[in-house]
């Protein structure tokens, strides 16, 4: 397939609730949509997780516009890609700004999939026809409140609950969680709020029952987490230290961690993601697919990686209903009884909904290879 046209769109949609982390909190929501469309017209498209502030990760929102429009896109367009792997060779020249990388490759990957008449989740080898969700909760003003929102979520039936901590609003929290839902798998992320001058506190996870504590230490750490991991029973789990195989590898090599949160953007797309799969597959770690609060492209990206049989434990990825009032996908990504049903259409296999796209574009440039251009 030739790459013909690629389009980024900037989109700015604001979130039901604001979502507080150990970093701050966020409400609205810039974030880009590539489009990637083919000699014959079919398109597919992608989402860049990348958010305004870089706290999470080093990219935003303007830096991947920059990335995509000035680089990825002059060595992409115009290209003959016989299989989307190939995009991540053709990118593999430009170091890390993997959220960008991400978010083309992504959008190559759903045009693969309907070109080839399949779903997403088949073109990427997936087996799942429903996939467990959980729910990723922010950091709440207090224990009473934290309680009441598990709640909620546990009667709309989410397969775990995780709770964002931070020092000064951990122990206490997870405490009264654990002690009001005994049988609730639980799990804390810290995003990377503490240091090893912390162990004493969190060596105290381990009265919880707790699946695991997600990313306690510094973002780009791997060598800390193992000192960590050796003095508790609770699981750790990488989120952010982790961008690529090679990063998941040396992880797990050195024993920082039992179980990989992937991210497609942050590890540079599916196909990295795949093979992040397949080694921890190999090496009995666990995996679940994290989320970046994604509107209904990520969104069912993240879907169709977790229809992979490493995913063995609930993922991030919420119904839409978790984060807006309407999505821009049809129908919206719903979880129902803490599962999504894998959609049997081709590519991603929700349809975007260009009037609701519309709605929230706040601009789109357009880039058409020079074949494209002169046909016109
Ligand atoms: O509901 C989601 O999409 C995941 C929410 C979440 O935990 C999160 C949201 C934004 C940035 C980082 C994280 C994280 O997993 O650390
Ligand atoms: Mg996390």
């Amino acid at each position: 397939m030739i790459i013909s046209e690629i389009r980024i769109r900037r989109m700015e949609m604001r979130m039901k609730h604001p979502f507080t982390t150990s970093f701050g909190t966020m409400q609205d929501k810039p974030f880009l949509l590539i489009e990637v469309i083919d000699e014959e017209g079919n398109s597919g498209w992608g989402e860049s997780v990348a958010f305004s502030y870089p706290w999470y990760a080093e990219e935003t929102v303007e830096t991947n516009v920059h990335v995509i429009r000035d680089i990825l896109v002059p060595l992409l367009l115009g290209k003959d890609i016989s299989h989307p792997d190939e995009v991540s060779e053709i990118f593999a020249p430009i170091r890390r700004n993997n959220m960008a990388k991400s978010a083309v490759e992504g959008a190559v990957w759903d045009l693969y999939a309907k070109r080839n008449k399949q779903t997403l989740a088949e073109a990427l080898g997936g087996t799942k026809e429903k996939i467990d969700v959980g729910i990723s909760i922010g950091i709440q003003d207090s224990e009473e409140q934290m309680v009441e929102t598990v709640r909620g979520f546990i009667e709309q039936g989410y397969k775990r609950i995780k709770m964002k901590i931070k020092p000064g609003a951990d122990i206490a929290i997870i405490r009264a969680v654990r002690e009001a839902f005994p049988n609730v798998p639980l799990m804390a992320d810290a995003n990377s709020a503490y240091t090893l001058d912390d162990i004493e506190l969190l060596k105290m996870l381990d009265d919880f029952d707790l699946m695991m504590v997600e990313q306690p230490l510094a973002h780009d750490d791997i060598i800390d987490h193992a000192k960590l991991q050796e003095e508790l029973e609770t699981p750790v789990c990488l989120d952010e230290s982790i961008h690529s195989l090679e990063d998941a590898r040396k992880a797990v090599e050195l024993g920082n961690c039992r179980i990989i949160n992937v991210k497609i953007g942050r590890v540079g797309g599916l196909t990295e993601a795949k093979k992040i799969h397949d080694y921890c597959v190999a090496k009995g770690i666990d995996l679940w697919c994290g989320g970046m609060l994604e509107a209904g492209i990520g969104r069912a990206h993240n879907v169709a990686l977790t229809t992979l049989p490493g995913f063995t434990l609930p993922g991030d990825t919420a119904g839409s209903d978790r984060y807006w009032e309407e999505d821009i996908i049809t129908p919206a990504v719903e979880a129902l009884d803490g599962e999504i049903t894998v959609p049997s259409g081709y590519g991603i296999g929700y349809e975007p909904d260009l009037e609701k796209m519309n709605k929230y574009t706040i601009d789109e440039e357009v880039f058409k290879s020079e074949e494209t251009e002169a046909a016109r």
